[in-house]
């Protein structure tokens, strides 16, 4: 009999559902049991679902092409058949916050890239490497939900993560200010060249709701659990603004950033934060964590999305072209795949996170 512990996707058909079945087809702690999507797609098998429309490098993995689609709406039919389950479902954020909270009110926890609840104050939006602590707010929310084991943990939006890591790595330095202007994969809008003809050769400076995530999420994630508030206080000794831009690359968001500083810091100073930067992914030895969470290049013209973007199986950060700047105290570059550590990647490493602490294990 297998070990593993028994997952769902809900949300499984679109791209980040069908980059967790790629993750997911292989991997060693977790084993995919059930998929689901909308009314619209239940009863159909997986292969039928998403023909025309798989977008993931290879084959649509063996194992789910003959699954049938669940309703996502059914969690009584569904949450007795998992241990836990990832949601990359597409209602609207009342939606599915309801939803998501119905799968933790069956005692089913759920892992979630949506957006709806990362600012429940009770919901941990975490960063393994980051703040592995903030699931410390799940007894919290546990306690409001009326639960013993099902709750919500979130990750946050993929924009963040080309810069939020290496500003991290230097909160030692105290960042008062930062500007970073992200240049985003239109995977990032679940959609391929195909599907979005009018990206070729084209920037398109918009990208709805992107900016506030961009300039708040990295708050929360520097906060702390408050015990007499039973939430997460976001930091604020930091300000963050933020331009978001759509541009023709399939896969990789780019960062461009600049940022002051209270104290003082040398270059090699930051150098030597990022490069000995690590967390608890890689003390626990959690099966996706990168070896090396952030990467310093020194070249000049990289990180490029073309040759870093896969780097460490796209869970690994790139940082490059770090130098002082005229107006702010430092400028430099960061890349990451957005739907590997910006999306199903980043929620599959919390998961085993949250597997390690003790927070998800077999019903
Ligand atoms: N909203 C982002 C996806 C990140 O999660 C985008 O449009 O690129």
């Amino acid at each position: 009999m297998s070990e593993k512990l028994r997952v769902g996707i809900i949300g499984a058909t679109g791209m980040v559902g069908q980059r967790f079945i790629k993750i997911l087809a292989d991997h060693p702690w977790f084993e995919i049991a059930l998929v689901a999507a909308s009314a619209h797609s239940a009863g159909k098998t997986y292969a039928e679902a998403v023909k025309g429309r798989w977008k993931m490098e290879g084959d649509v993995p063996e194992q789910v092409k003959d699954m049938v689609l669940h309703d996502a709406a059914n969690v009584d039919e569904i949450a007795p058949q998992v241990d836990f389950i990832f949601s990359a479902i597409k209602l609207d954020k009342a939606d599915t916050r309801k939803l998501e909270e119905a799968y933790a009110k069956a005692e089913t926890p759920v892992v979630s890239n949506n957006s709806a609840h990362r600012w429940t104050p009770d919901v941990p939006m975490v960063i393994p490497e980051i703040n592995p602590d903030h699931t410390d707010v799940i007894k919290y929310q546990r306690e409001r939900l009326g639960t013993s084991r099902g709750f919500v943990a979130v990750k946050p939006n993929c924009s963040i993560q080309s810069y939020t890591p290496a500003l991290s790595a230097w909160r030692q330095f105290e960042p008062t200010q930062v500007i970073a202007t992200t240049y985003q994969a239109i995977s990032g809008a679940g959609k391929t060249f195909k599907d979005w003809p009018e990206m070729e050769g084209n920037v398109i400076p918009y990208i709805a709701g992107e900016e506030a995530k961009s300039e708040g999420e990295p708050l929360k994630i520097w906060g702390h659990v408050d015990d007499e508030k039973k939430a997460i206080v976001p930091a604020d000794d930091t300000v963050i603004t933020s331009q978001c831009i759509r541009v023709p690359v399939l896969y990789g968001h780019t960062a461009a950033a600049f940022v002051n500083f209270r104290k003082n810091p040398t270059k090699q100073d930051l150098i030597d934060a990022l490069e000995s930067y690590t967390g608890e992914p890689q003390r626990l030895g959690l099966p996706s964590a990168p070896k090396q969470f952030i990467r310093y290049m020194t070249e000049d013209d990289r990180p490029q999305v073309r040759l870093d973007v896969n780097y460490e199986h796209g869970m690994g950060i790139s940082i490059g072209r770090l130098r002082e700047d005229k107006i702010f105290d430092w400028k430099f570059v960061g890349l990451s795949h957005n739907t590997a550590r910006g999306a199903a990647g980043g929620a599959v490493e919390c998961a085993e996170l949250l597997k390690a602490q003790g927070y998800i294990t077999a019903k």
